[in-house]
């Protein structure tokens, strides 16, 4: 199934911010004849984000002609733009599942099932895993796997095949200190992947593993996230949301279904080439192999050892600090 920016329904979940706008920008300005339709629980930034990428007023979009549900028999046709694309939002909690249940029974009344399926919401509160609130431990499960998880669900019950691109991180294959409350669903979202390559085969199931982008939601997580992690993620400098989907659509493009977006990101993927790994179509899938095998033999013993050093050291440092203030 190759990937093409033409003729396509294209849902995007969390396609109200960040990456899922970008996406839905490029579908909007770089495809043809496609329908697009981002989700997510917001209507207000749902209707910010049709109005940043279409330049249609805000005001002006008030009569909802690009509303999905209501009213129901409304829905509006018309080309919107030159290239025959259509966009279209609809406000959701896609943690719920009766959410996507609703979601799905509308596009299919529409006969807007999904060819491609761009499962972007997501985020983290990057915080000390004693100091997470009951509410944020259960966001993380929802935003990031819940999500997930139904509508792959839905797509795999509903959609004779389409084209499955599930966003992880690179802290699926790196779990580190901070992010107790996001990389393990961000895990489970890998781990779901490879079950469904093998229990879907007619599907294309594409995993992203984005390292830091610049972003709404990255610019939250910053706010809590100690400065411990901030040191253990140095090596992923943030780029652009531009330059992020742009990089993805490449990759996709050339066939591959396990896309990291930064060099160190690419790197980590090599420590973790075990089983379940779809990079095949790679030249260089054995050379990442090989590359992280001796890795895994040398320095990464030696990292981990700097590691727990550099954990330790905060620790004290912080512990000192709270007893010269008490
Ligand atoms: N930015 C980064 O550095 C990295 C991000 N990632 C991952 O990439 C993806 C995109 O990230 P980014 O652009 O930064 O994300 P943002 O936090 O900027 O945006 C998240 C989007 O998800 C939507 N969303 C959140 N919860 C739900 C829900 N329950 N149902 C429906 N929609 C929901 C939000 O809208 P609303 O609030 O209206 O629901 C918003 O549109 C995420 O999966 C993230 O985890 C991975 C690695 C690095
Ligand atoms: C020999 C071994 C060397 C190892 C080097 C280690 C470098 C670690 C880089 C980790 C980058 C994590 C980015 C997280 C992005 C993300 O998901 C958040 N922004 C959440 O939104």
């Amino acid at each position: 199934m190759s990937y093409s920016l033409v003729d396509q329904v294209v849902l995007i979940t969390g396609g109200s911010q960040g990456l899922g706008k970008q996406f839905a920008k490029k579908y909007y300005e770089e495809g043809r004849n496609c329908k697009i339709i981002i989700v997510s629980r917001s209507e207000q930034k749902l209707l910010k984000a049709i109005s940043d990428i279409t330049y249609y007023p805000l005001p002006d979009i008030d009569n909802n002609q690009f509303l999905l549900s209501v009213p129901k028999d409304s829905i509006s046709t018309r080309e919107i733009n030159e290239s025959g694309n259509e966009l279209y939002y609809f406000p959701s909690d896609l943690g719920s599942y009766k959410g996507v249940a609703n979601l799905f029974s509308i596009l299919a009344e529409k006969s807007l099932l999904p060819t491609q399926i761009i499962s972007c919401a997501g985020g983290s509160v990057p915080k000390l895993f004693v100091e997470l609130t009951r509410e944020e431990l259960e966001a993380g499960i929802d935003v990031n796997y819940k999500t997930t998880l139904y509508v792959s669900h839905f797509a795999a019950q509903f959609i004779p095949s389409c084209h499955l691109i599930l966003f992880s991180s690179v802290t699926a294959f790196y779990p580190f200190i901070g992010y107790s409350q996001y990389a393990p669903l961000k895990g489970s979202v890998k781990a779901l992947a490879s079950i469904l390559r093998q229990e879907l085969p007619y599907m294309r199931i594409s995993v992203v593993y984005p390292g830091n982008f610049q972003s709404e939601g990255y610019e939250l997580e910053n706010m809590t996230k100690p400065e411990i992690t901030k040191t253990m993620e140095g090596a992923s400098q943030p780029i652009t949301c531009e330059e992020c989907c742009d990089k993805i659509i490449w990759w996709l493009k050339y066939g591959y279904d396990d896309i990291t977006t930064d060099f160190i990101g690419w790197f980590l993927m090599s420590l973790d080439m075990g089983l379940n790994k779809h990079n095949n179509k790679s030249p260089l899938w054995f050379l990442q192999l090989l590359l992280g095998a001796i890795t895994n033999l040398t320095a990464v013993p030696v990292h981990m050892l700097i590691c727990s050093f550099q954990i330790r050291s905060w620790f004290k440092k912080n512990e000192d600090r709270r007893a010269s203030s008490d």
